[in-house]
């Protein structure tokens, strides 16, 4: 099946060559689906969107949108899809309205004829189409930008990075709305570098430094994690993380939140099992004066996924 994008082999740099933003990527997403970028600063994500809007040049492989090549048709592609840029996508000193109207005429449309796709979203907006765009709170702002990017009735809606400080409940609205975008078949891909965020598309690419790491179903990419998750805490917690990463017991260790997660050694030790393991980890630590400890098994999020691929 051909997907409604399709990257092979994308590669990009910068400098004299030595700065592979972009480093053979190869993914496709089919037609109305949600598909997630998730990624550190730096991965490449930007690159890769301002590529599949025809705003920057490939330096190797090729990338289509809706069949059409990034390279040769690229006026197709502008007509055609909807991109959201991580920043200043917005006319600040324009109201909500002169934005939103200034963008349908740039595709030579009107507010009126596609309102119905952004109703849901512009009524949040409604109270304040007089307010300048810069005036606005974060959560707003992305707001407009997505009605702004989807008021000439794109087939493929580019998002980047679109709830990149902005606050935790608009976060969640904006991510509501992206998934009423399935009702209207448009192919949405997204990027985040919030890991919690991931589980929000229907699949997902793990990215870092250039490369990606995995691409697959959030579900399928826990359920690919190797090994059992634990969850360490004690009482003093400062030391605790040097003396985990030295104990011949434990595979990998990281901090993560008030925790540490850490995996067991594949090889039995004595012929012990990952739950004698865990006991003998928990009387290690008591005999060496760690007070309150817990050590729990968990489900891993993606978060631990990414770590893991990271430093496999
Ligand atoms: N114009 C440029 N010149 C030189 N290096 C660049 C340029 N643009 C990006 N890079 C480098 O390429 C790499 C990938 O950058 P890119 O912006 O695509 O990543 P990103 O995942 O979108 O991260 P960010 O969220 O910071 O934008 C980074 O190391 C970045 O410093």
């Amino acid at each position: 099946m051909m997907g409604d994008i399709v990257l092979n082999r994308l590669t990009k740099t910068y400098g004299k060559g030595e700065i592979k933003a972009v480093d053979e990527v190869s993914f496709s997403v089919e037609k109305g689906e949600r598909f997630g970028l998730i990624g550190p600063d730096g991965a490449g994500k930007t690159s890769i969107f301002r590529m599949l809007a025809t705003l920057l040049l490939p330096d190797g492989g090729t990338a289509s949108v809706s069949g059409y090549d990034v390279v040769g048709d690229f006026r197709q592609i502008r007509r055609h899809i909807g991109y959201m840029p991580g920043k200043f996508s917005l006319y600040q000193d324009l109201s909500v309205e002169e934005n939103l109207g200034f963008f349908a005429t740039v595709f030579n449309t009107s507010v009126r004829q596609n309102y119905d796709l952004i109703k849901d979203i512009y009524v949040q907006l409604a109270p304040f189409k007089q307010r300048r765009a810069g005036a606005l709170s974060g959560g707003m702002k992305q707001k407009l930008a997505l009605c702004c990017a989807l008021i000439h009735r794109p087939k493929v809606l580019f998002l980047d990075e679109p709830t990149t400080g902005v606050d935790s409940v608009s976060r969640k609205e904006f991510w509501e709305m992206l998934k009423g975008l399935k009702k209207e078949g448009i192919t949405v891909l997204v990027s985040t570098p919030y890991m919690d965020e991931a589980s929000l598309c229907e699949r997902i690419a793990l990215m870092q430094s250039g490369e990606m790491l995995t691409i697959d179903s959030p579900d399928e990419i826990i359920r690919n994690f190797k090994g059992d998750l634990y969850a360490v805490r004690a009482f003093p917690m400062s030391q605790l993380l040097g003396v985990l990463k030295k104990n011949p017991l434990v595979a990998s260790c990281f901090s993560f939140g008030e925790y540490h997660h850490i995996t067991f050694k594949d090889e039995s030790v004595d012929g012990q099992s990952v739950t004698m393991k865990e006991l003998l980890l928990f009387n290690e630590l008591t005999d060496q004066g760690y007070e309150e400890l817990e050590i729990k098994r968990i489900t891993p999020t993606i978060e631990d996924c990414f770590i893991q691929l990271m430093n496999r």
